[in-house]
């Protein structure tokens, strides 16, 4: 149960690297310095190709940009305030007002730091210090420094993709003999596959590798008991109660959006899902959601989304090669459309979103569904907040709703909302990593249109 002196006008305090020995404490303390190393080593490694490319400036470059990333992992490792940012990035001002809005809520008695403030906060403040040393050094401003372990990611993934691929291929041949249970059953798999998928990021290993080897499809049932809130029922209905009607006759939803999270096979999975939805005659249109900046190691960003489907299309297999033509297509058509906005690589919880990304917000408004991926996407959808585990998911969400929405997340931050009375105590004395190992999941949905729904787990575990 949380304390009365743990909340500010009875809405939890944020996760923070002040609880010592907190995964947030832990995660400043030991990972974000390991990363920081990493991407120091990358730009160093790229010295020789720096300068064939631009001669002495790149060299002065790689040395300027690894001096500022230096300096700022040894602000990080003694706590040093958070400073402004100095580039002239688009982002800027919003970034630095964000600060000043953090002072405040800290009071003048303390600066804002990174074992101080909140988790959330410093942690997106980090991926955007390593940008700006980027942006401060031209000619290598638009080297992204993750895009070696997003490659691998995805070509060490290759099997698995393949046997999805194949998977989608058998999809398309049934499709027009489906009944609408069996339409359902295959709904059901796509959308835990892609569940699924956000097993493999990078930032949870702190750059290591951690692609997909087996055949997603296989394992799906033996992952099942680990879902701990399954609301696809209510994905699924969403879906087909929506006005228009699909090529097979049921109902289709206009547009769903989905947020991405990880490059790589996850990022496959997600467009497998999003063919299923079109092909099927769920969806009319995609919207996919992406990072303006490299982010959090291994998230989507526009270079990685084009390279993706150009390397599914440049493929030996016929159908991972297929599969890459036809998502070609969809976004030649217009079926398909890939969006990057500010806001996504700001630090705001998405309650936040209305005021400040208004642009945003009112896009979203116009889909019948919103897909969340990851983890990162429901830290900010409830805030990072040290929530009681029985607290509803449209409380935590604190009137974010821009449309019905669904997070598909596996658990690497503790913060669970959601959950029948008990649950996390049962999980805590059975696996007191529950939260952080990536080893749970939940799709955990949420309409504002029917505030009636009740948004406890309905998997008893
Ligand atoms: O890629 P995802 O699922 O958003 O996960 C991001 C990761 O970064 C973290 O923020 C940890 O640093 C965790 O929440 C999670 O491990």
């Amino acid at each position: 149960m949380m304390a009365a002196d743990t909340t500010v006008y009875g809405v939890p305090l944020s996760l923070s690297a002040r609880v010592t020995g907190s995964f947030a404490y832990l995660t400043i303390r030991d990972r974000l310095p390991t990363i920081l190393t990493k991407v120091i080593d990358t730009i160093h490694r790229h010295k020789n190709i720096f300068f064939e490319e631009y001669g002495e400036e790149g060299i002065n470059a790689e040395k300027q940009a690894i001096s500022l990333l230096s300096k700022l992992r040894n602000e990080l490792q003694t706590d040093k305030p958070v400073l402004e940012l100095t580039d002239n990035f688009q982002d800027v001002e919003s970034w630095n007002q964000y600060l000043q809005r953090q002072q405040r809520l800290q009071g003048d008695q303390e600066s804002v730091s990174w074992f101080k403030s909140p988790w959330l906060y410093v942690e997106c403040y980090m991926y955007r210090r390593i940008h700006e040393a980027l942006l401060l050094n031209p000619p290598i401003s638009n080297f992204d420094v993750f895009n070696e372990g997003k490659t691998q990611s995805f070509l060490e993934s290759s099997q698995a993709v393949m046997a999805l691929c194949t998977y989608l291929e058998d999809i398309h041949k049934n499709l027009k003999n489906f009944s609408k249970n069996q339409l359902l059953e295959h709904f059901n798999k796509v959308l835990q596959v892609s569940l699924w998928g956000n097993k493999c990021d990078l930032s949870i290993s702190a750059g290591q590798e951690n692609s997909q080897k087996n055949s997603p499809i296989e394992s799906l049932s033996s992952l099942q008991p680990f879902i701990l809130v399954d609301h696809s029922n209510l994905v699924w209905s969403t879906l087909n109660s929506s006005p228009g009607l699909g090529e097979s006759g049921i109902k289709a939803a206009d547009r769903v959006d989905i947020v991405l999270d990880n490059a790589g096979f996850e990022l496959v999975t997600d467009l497998v899902l999003a063919d299923f939805l079109v092909s099927s005659g769920l969806a009319r249109q995609i919207h996919f959601h992406g990072k303006s900046l490299p982010w959090f190691v291994s998230d989507v960003t526009a270079n990685d989304f084009q390279w993706t489907i150009r390397q599914t299309m440049a493929s030996n297999h016929k159908w991972m090669s297929k599969s890459g033509y036809q998502w070609q297509s969809y976004l030649k058509k217009g079926v398909w459309c890939y969006h990057d906005h500010p806001f996504w690589t700001q630090p705001h919880e998405f309650c936040d979103m209305a005021a400040d990304a208004p642009d945003l917000y009112g896009t979203l408004q116009k889909a019948d569904l919103v897909l969340f991926k990851g983890d990162l996407n429901y830290r900010k959808l409830t805030g990072d907040r040290d929530w009681d585990h029985t607290v509803a998911f449209s409380s935590a969400l604190r009137g974010f709703g821009p449309a019905p929405l669904c997070s598909l997340r596996t658990l690497k931050a503790n913060v669970q909302v959601g959950l029948q009375p008990g649950q996390g105590e049962k999980l805590t004395s059975h696996d007191p990593n529950w939260m952080t190992s990536g080893k749970y999941a939940v799709i955990q949905f949420y309409n504002p249109q029917s505030e009636k729904f009740q948004m406890t787990g309905n998997v008893d575990f």
